[in-house]
């Protein structure tokens, strides 16, 4: 039997739809993603840790749940808001069906809302705190609750999500490189898509001090993706200066280029509504070619696009920017000798989902661990 279920957004605008998922409550921040494809690595992606995402697709759970798609080894989101779910999924993966797999998690979601409306109204009013319920459903009484939660702005989330002790994701056939890849909320395409370069990854708690880091002697340091505001991100931050200082070649996504931007003395602000999705433009300022890339991001690096950035370790520039509204995507530090030292973007390489035009920037860590970028 359907049960009826509250969403509630913290400016009063309310939506009455039907439980979908666990039943129950749950807060977080209320954003959207575009993609219309690729459900199960958005809900096991631990950049989502504390939000509630509304799927802008509106049919979802056609293909179930697969064995293989994971991202992590849980459900991230704080909660799921769908348009019209499948009642029956079908592929030849799939092993359970989608609302199955958020009740056994605990996930509350609701269904049956107007998912255009409450996306519109995000974009015009920006991200906000939300709640969901299938218990309180009166919106005045809910809206109550949603306003005693913490906002996403401010919010360390990093200790949340990352690994309790380091574990190595071994090179795939013959180890050319060490990384150690500082796990923020890391998905687990992301050492995989390493791997397969020959690169044997040591994945590491986000508290990695640098002797840790260093003992394993390191040709290259990545840093993850990851929930949370970056300006609360004071260990990686310090961390990445050390080791920058030494010399030592870096590649940062997402939070890692938020990372990367702190330690090179930028800021980071809260976009209005942010980028999620996997059909998101972005340009290559070097080679002018256009990428289509995976994103999930509320914070954005705040750097001048036209000018460079002089840095106790080089110079950094913006390498990437969005095509929609001019984002920084990407950021790259040269040293005196014009040689690349450091590079993040701000977008998914790895790509799980979404499009593999930005799997080059493997290969481009790889050139840079050789020296050759
Ligand atoms: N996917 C990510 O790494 C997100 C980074 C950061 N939490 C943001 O929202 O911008």
């Amino acid at each position: 039997m359907s049960q009826p279920a509250l969403l509630v957004l913290e400016d009063g605008r309310s939506f009455a739809g039907t439980s979908y998922g666990a039943t129950g409550e749950t807060y977080g921040e209320a954003v959207f993603t575009t993609g219309m494809t690729g459900y199960q690595e958005t809900l096991t992606d631990p950049s989502y840790h504390r939000q509630i995402v509304t799927q802008t697709a509106p049919h979802i759970g056609n293909t179930g749940i697969n064995d293989e798609d994971d991202e992590s080894e849980r459900i991230w989101v704080a909660g799921y808001v769908v348009r019209d779910p499948a009642r029956v999924p079908s592929n030849w993966r799939a092993k359970r069906s989608l609302d199955d797999q958020l009740k056994s998690q605990g996930i509350v979601g609701i269904s049956g809302i107007d998912t255009r409306a409450l996306t519109r109204h995000l974009r015009e009013r920006g991200a906000m705190r939300a709640g969901i319920s299938t218990e309180i459903l009166d919106p005045s009484a809910l809206l109550e609750k949603v306003l005693q939660q913490a906002p996403m702005v401010g919010a360390d989330l990093a200790d949340e999500v990352t690994t309790a002790e380091t574990y190595v994701v071994p090179a795939v056939g013959e180890r050319r490189f060490t990384v150690v890849a500082l796990d923020l909320g890391i998905k687990s395409m992301t050492p995989k898509r390493m791997a397969e370069r020959g690169i044997e990854v040591h994945v590491m708690p986000a508290t990695a001090s640098l002797d840790e880091v260093l003992a394993v002697n390191p040709d290259g340091i990545f840093m993850s993706n990851g929930p949370g505001d970056p300006e609360t991100t004071e260990h990686p931050t310090t961390l990445l200066k050390e080791l920058l200082q030494r010399g030592k070649p870096y590649f940062g996504i997402c939070f890692g280029n938020q990372v990367f931007g702190r330690a090179l003395g930028l800021g980071t602000f809260k976009l209005k509504y942010g980028h999620r999705g996997i059909n998101q433009p972005v340009l290559d300022r070097a080679t002018g070619k256009v990428e289509i890339t995976a994103q999930n991001h509320g914070f954005a690096v705040d750097a001048p696009i036209e000018e460079t950035v002089e840095t106790p370790y080089g110079t950094a520039e913006v390498s990437h920017v969005s095509l929609n509204d001019n984002v920084v995507e990407g950021l790259k530090l040269t040293g005196r000798d014009g040689r690349v030292l450091a590079f993040s973007v701000q977008y998914h390489p790895e790509a799980a989902a979404g499009p593999h035009d930005s799997a080059y920037l493997f290969d481009r860590f790889v050139e840079l661990m050789e020296g050759r970028a």
